[in-house]
C-alpha cells in the first residue's frame, strides 16, 4: 500500500518472515499480506525466486514450493465467535496468480487459525467465498510433526459450462470425452480449469478403458502427454491436466500436471474435485463421497448434485523463515 520509504530497510538487506506448509505433499510459503506490503513490490519476481525447486527456499525435504500464499486478515473480523474473513492470493512459481487452490486453501486456513484462533475461516478468492473448518489431525499421530490439522474447504460448484472452465469462445457445448492433443479429457471448472482424463477401466465392467489398464495414472508419461493439453487452443486461459484411475468402491488414483508450476505436483485439491465431478458425469461412480489419491496421500471429497463440492485433507505446518526480498526493482532488466 504505502510507498516503502522506512529508512531502517536497505535495499537487499529487507526480508519477510513467512511459514511453510504443505498440504499432501502439495508446498506453500504463506506470507502476511500486512509484511509484504510496502517491502515486496513485485509479487511475481518474489514466487518466482524462492519456488524454485533447486534455488528457491531451503527445506528439510525439499527446496522450493508450489506457490507463495499471500493472506490478509480482515482484522474486524478476527477475535469473535464468528468465521474470520481473509483474502487468500495465490502467486504461482512462474509468477501468475491462480484463481483458487484447494490444498493451498487448507494450508491458508491452517495458518489463520494458527493467528487468530479461529476454527472456521472464510477466504476470500478471486473463484468466490470458500468456507473452511478446520480441526486437530485426525488422531492418527496427532504430535507428528508437532504441527498437522485436518481442513474441510467447501470448494464451490463444480461447473462444465464453457463460459466457466473456460473454453474457446467459439465453444457451446461442454467439453466431454473429447480428443485434446492426444488425451481423451473432460473439461471442468473447479475454482480453476481441469481436463480430466481417465486411464484405467472405466466402470465396472472392466473392460470400457483405453490403453493403459495395467498400470493405472503411473502408466502415462505425464510430463509427455500434458503440455500440448495444457496449452491447446481449446482452453484460451490454459489446463491444468489431471489423470485419474477408479482403484474401487469410491476410489481414485489421480496425478495433476499443474499450469503455474508445469509441472506435476504432490497433490491437487481443486484436481481431486475434478476427479469426482468427472467420474460422476461420465457414470464412473454414482457415490457422492470419494477418496481420492495423489501421490502425496489421499483427500476427502464430496460432490453432491445440488450443493457445493467439499474437500477435507491434512495441512501441516513445516518451517517459518525470512525470506529475502529479491532484487527486481524498475532500474533492473530481469
Ligand atoms: N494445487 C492447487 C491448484 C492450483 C491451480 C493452478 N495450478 C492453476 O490453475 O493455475 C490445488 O490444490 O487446487
Amino acid at each position: 500500500m504505502s510507498e516503502s520509504t522506512e529508512p531502517s530497510a536497505s535495499a537487499g538487506a529487507r526480508t519477510v518472515p513467512a511459514v511453510k506448509y504443505h498440504g499432501t505433499g502439495n508446498d506453500f510459503l504463506v506470507v502476511d499480506a500486512a509484511d509484504a506490503d510496502g517491502r515486496v513490490p513485485d509479487r511475481g519476481a518474489f514466487a518466482v525466486h524462492h519456488c524454485d525447486r533447486e534455488t528457491g527456499v531451503e527445506g528439510a525435504e525439499r527446496t522450493g514450493a508450489d506457490g507463495v500464499l499471500f493472506m490478509d486478515i480482515e482484522e474486524s473480523t478476527a477475535g469473535g465467535d464468528g468465521p474470520v474473513t481473509a483474502t487468500m492470493t495465490l502467486v504461482q512459481p512462474d509468477a501468475s496468480i491462480a484463481a483458487m487452490c484447494g490444498n493451498g486453501a487448507r494450508c491458508a486456513a491452517a495458518w489463520v487459525r494458527e493467528r487468530t484462533g479461529a476454527d472456521v475461516v472464510e477466504l476470500e478468492t478471486p473463484a468466490g467465498v470458500r468456507r473452511a473448518e478446520i480441526r486437530d489431525g485426525d488422531g492418527t499421530d496427532a504430535a507428528a510433526a508437532g504441527h498437522e490439522v485436518t481442513v474441510e474447504v467447501e470448494m464451490g460448484r463444480p461447473s462444465f459450462d464453457p463460459a466457466d472452465v473456460p473454453l474457446a469462445d467459439d465453444r457451446y457445448d461442454p467439453l466431454i470425452e473429447e480428443d485434446v492433443e492426444g488425451l481423451t479429457v473432460t473439461a471442468v471448472d473447479t475454482g480453476v480449469p481441469h481436463a480430466v482424463a481417465f486411464v484405467d477401466r472405466g466402470d465396472d465392467s472392466g473392460d470400457t478403458g483405453d490403453a493403459g489398464d495395467a498400470g493405472g495414472v503411473d502408466a502415462v508419461d505425464l510430463d509427455a502427454v500434458a503440455p500440448p493439453v495444457r496449452h491447446a487452443d481449446a482452453f484460451p486461459e490454459g489446463a491444468n491436466v489431471t489423470l485419474a484411475a477408479r482403484t474401487g468402491d469410491g476410489t481414485f488414483d489421480q496425478r495433476t500436471y499443474e499450469r503455474g508450476v508445469e509441472g506435476e505436483t504432490l497433490a491437487c485439491g481443486t484436481g481431486a474435485v475434478a476427479v469426482g465431478t468427472v467420474a460422476h458425469r461420465l457414470g464412473i461412480t454414482g457415490r457422492t463421497d470419494l477418496a481420492v489419491s495423489p501421490p502425496g496421500g489421499t483427500l476427502r471429497i464430496t460432490v453432491p448434485d445440488d450443493a457445493p463440492a467439499t474437500l477435507t485433507g491434512p495441512a501441516a505446518r513445516e518451517f517459518d523463515v525470512d525470506l529475502p526480498v529479491p532484487e527486481s526493482g524498475p532500474e533492473e532488466g530481469e
